[in-house]
């Protein structure tokens, strides 16, 4: 058990000077807790964080009354160690902070198992230590747990030939991994503990001076990691470097092993059988299906944007510079790049203040039979989306990979310093006013706001997607929206990428020209492969720009003819029946039990942006107007704003297309 005092003046916000490791350590949303929340303060237990969470910065804002939870942190190695942040400047915590005799900051307390009182707490570490010392320090401490070891700690001692020899009699795991290591190395330690929630694998330290053991595998570099197997096979660990993220991303795509009893906030499932995908899709990782994309383009136009009775103001702007953006970027095959320019051009007919739903709802209708079809599928198939159940994955993958796409194709094609915030700033708006789940867009704004701005060239919004959604990742990791098959990593991971890793002092961390260069090849129109997508309607038009795209068979047999885009009704409209042509419910969203328990099916997807959603969020930006939604973020814009004065600007000057001196 750990207790950090974090510095900060009461009323202030943050406190955590910028180069202090602290900073690294708590990286990912912390929640405000008071004292009182966490009940029994020696109760008080949350963990050191894990591969998956470094390196992110803590958000300034989130720093006051920060305690990790277990609710809001994935957190890799517990139940062996658990983590909690207190902000002892706020007045709140003045009690239990003095109970534990912080006075100075930052400071950090660690309280072995079994520990009774605040006393018991020992200091571990200095101000100046780094993440890697924290973590060793930690180590070093739990070590010293001689007498009363805790139940729910791994082994951490060096492993002897003995054991290793009757470890399959003794274990029912399918896998030993075996860390061979110099003494003073902590990198055995670390992996054992970063794989404890995971089954079906048990790691173990062996130094360099157990000779048999090194004679036996031949090892002749420390540290270097080997995987036994049940039936005595072994092989070395095929790693690009090493060291301890190496290895850990390693064991933990091995097949059979999966993040297990520890996962947290783990939920008895909910689900049966039929939950369970049935056919599951084979999936290239390292490829993007078109499925996918106009799976996600079909559900975001035509469910999730269109579900308000109509649209308006910021909400039909926000509207609009989603499809101009399509437009300009997504690498449809021709009919969906005519279905987008039809519908772009009509909305950009559009000048009435309002857009009623069954007007937009048959404007987004396709047409097969023009001379230049338009046809968007209508149908869901999620390939490289799909989930092991129905409820993960699905659209929200979907839209990410769009938003990816569109910002590798906007700088792909156009001058890197101009109009930098095209696309983020229209997922920002599409998030903002569309998106079905409310507290992932509340996130999403969050971070938005914190730092999109900064982003100055085409290449840095590509770079700012990716960092904020290996946020999300990191954020989501061992929560119950993942799916156990596909699990939250860092992306890309090592052997995606291997150049885009690197290890700096212990630490993880990323090689970013190399990932920008992997970002440009993944999220690429020929890297897009058409498998299980609908036929083409006039299939001469494989030849055209997506001819690269082609691969195999057709999509998925739906016993549809002709396009059948009105509103399903009743049973059939229920998301994720089988044979809905509706997708199956994303992930992201909690039912409501009460629902649930009756059967319902529903997703409550449209309570949420009409009810709660847009009236809790802030408008687009520092300089949108009212009832025009247009963003000026651009230094262009905002010298608009400040020669035309707020909306007049945006009326006469700014307001009417996305691609200028205006964001959306
Ligand atoms: C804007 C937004 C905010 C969200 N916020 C929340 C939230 O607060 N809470 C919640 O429970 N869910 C949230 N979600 C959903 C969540 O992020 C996942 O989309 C969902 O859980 C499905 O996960 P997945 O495993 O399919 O991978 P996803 O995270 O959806 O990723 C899709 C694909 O993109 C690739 N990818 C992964 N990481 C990166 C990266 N860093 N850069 C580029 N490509 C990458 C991978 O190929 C991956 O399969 C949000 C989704 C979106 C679009």
């Amino acid at each position: 058990i750990s207790l950090l005092g974090i510095p900060g003046r009461v009323g202030e916000r943050g406190g955590i000077s910028a180069g202090s490791p602290f900073r690294r350590w708590c990286p990912v949303m912390l929640a405000d807790v008071r004292v009182s929340d966490l009940g029994v303060p020696m109760m008080v237990t949350t963990c050191v964080l894990g591969l998956n969470q470094l390196p992110f910065a803590i958000a300034e804002s989130q720093v006051h009354l920060a305690v990790l939870t277990s609710s809001s942190v994935p957190t890799e190695w517990r139940p062996a160690v658990i983590l909690a942040a207190i902000d002892c400047a706020d007045e709140e915590n003045q009690q239990v902070c003095s109970d534990f005799g912080i006075t100075g900051f930052p400071t950090m307390k660690f309280f072995r198992a079994f520990s009774k009182k605040p006393e018991d707490g020992i200091r571990i570490t200095n101000p100046s230590a780094t993440v890697e010392e924290l973590r060793h320090a930690i180590i070093t401490n739990l070590e010293k747990s001689q007498d009363a070891w805790p139940p729910a700690c791994p082994p951490l001692e060096p492993a002897s030939a003995e054991e290793v020899r009757t470890f399959f009699q003794r274990n029912k795991d399918q896998y030993l991994a075996l860390i061979f290591e110099k003494s003073n190395s902590f990198v055995g330690r670390e992996v054992t503990l970063d794989m404890l929630q995971y089954e079906n694998i048990a790691v173990r330290r062996v130094l360099s001076s157990e000779e048999e053991l090194v004679e036996k595998f031949g090892v002749t570099s420390f540290p270097s990691g080997y995987l036994l197997l049940r039936n005595g096979s072994f092989s070395r660990l095929p790693v690009h470097v090493e060291a301890r993220s190496f290895y850990t991303y390693y064991l933990r795509t091995l097949t059979g092993i999966t993040r297990g009893s520890y996962k947290l906030n783990a939920t008895a499932s909910t689900f049966n059988e039929t939950d369970r995908v049935s056919h599951p899709l084979r999936a290239d990782r390292s490829k993007l299906y078109m499925a996918d994309l106009e799976s996600a383009l079909h559900y975001s136009l035509r469910v999730e944007a269109a579900r308000a009775s109509s649209l308006s103001g910021a909400q039909l702007a926000a509207f609009k510079c989603y499809v101009a953006t399509l437009v300009k970027y997504f690498p449809g095959r021709p009919c969906v790049q005519t279905y987008l320019q039809t519908l772009d051009a009509w909305l950009k007919n559009w000048t009435e203040p309002e857009l009623p739903r069954t007007v937009l709802k048959e404007a987004m209708k396709n047409n097969r039979d023009a001379s230049h079809p338009s046809v968007l599928p209508t149908n869901v198939t999620w390939v490289g989306c799909q989930g092991s159940e129905r409820h993960f994955r699905g659209y929200p993958c979907g839209l990410w990979t769009i938003f990816h796409l569109l910002t590798v194709q906007a700088a792909q094609n156009g001058p890197d310093k101009e109009l930098p915030l095209e696309v983020l700033s229209t997922m920002r708006c599409y998030v903002r006013h569309f998106f079905g789940c409310q507290e992932c867009a509340e996130h999403f704004e969050a971070m938005a706001a914190k730092s999109m701005d900064k982003v100055a060239s085409r290449e840095e919004a590509i770079l700012w997607l990716w960092s904020h959604h290996n946020e999300v990742n990191a954020r989501l990791a061992g929560g119950d929206t993942e799916d156990p098959k596909f699990p939250k990593l860092q992306w890309p991971p090592p052997d995606l990428c291997p150049q885009c890793h690197k290890e700096e002092r212990g630490v993880h961390a990323w090689e970013e020209p190399a990932v920008v260069t992997f970002l440009k090849a993944h999220f690429s129109p020929a890297n897009i492969y058409m498998d299980f997508a609908e036929p083409d309607p006039i299939p001469v038009a494989r030849e055209g720009p997506g001819a690269r795209l082609g691969t195999e068979g057709p999509r998925e047999e739906r016993g549809r003819g002709e396009e059948e885009e009105k509103e399903p009704e009743g049973e059939a409209r229920i998301p994720g029946r089988p044979g809905s042509p509706e997708p199956r419910r994303p992930s992201i969203v909690r039912l409501n039990p009460k629902l649930r328990e009756g059967g319902e099916d529903i997703v409550d997807l449209d309570s949420f942006s009409e009810q709660h959603f847009k009236s809790q969020l802030p408008p687009c930006t520092a300089g949108t107007s009212p009832g025009l939604g247009w963003l000026l973020v651009s230094p262009q814009a905002r010298e608009a704003e400040e020669v035309f004065g707020g909306q007049e600007a945006a009326g006469k000057k700014v307001g009417t297309s996305c691609g200028a001196s205006v964001q959306c």
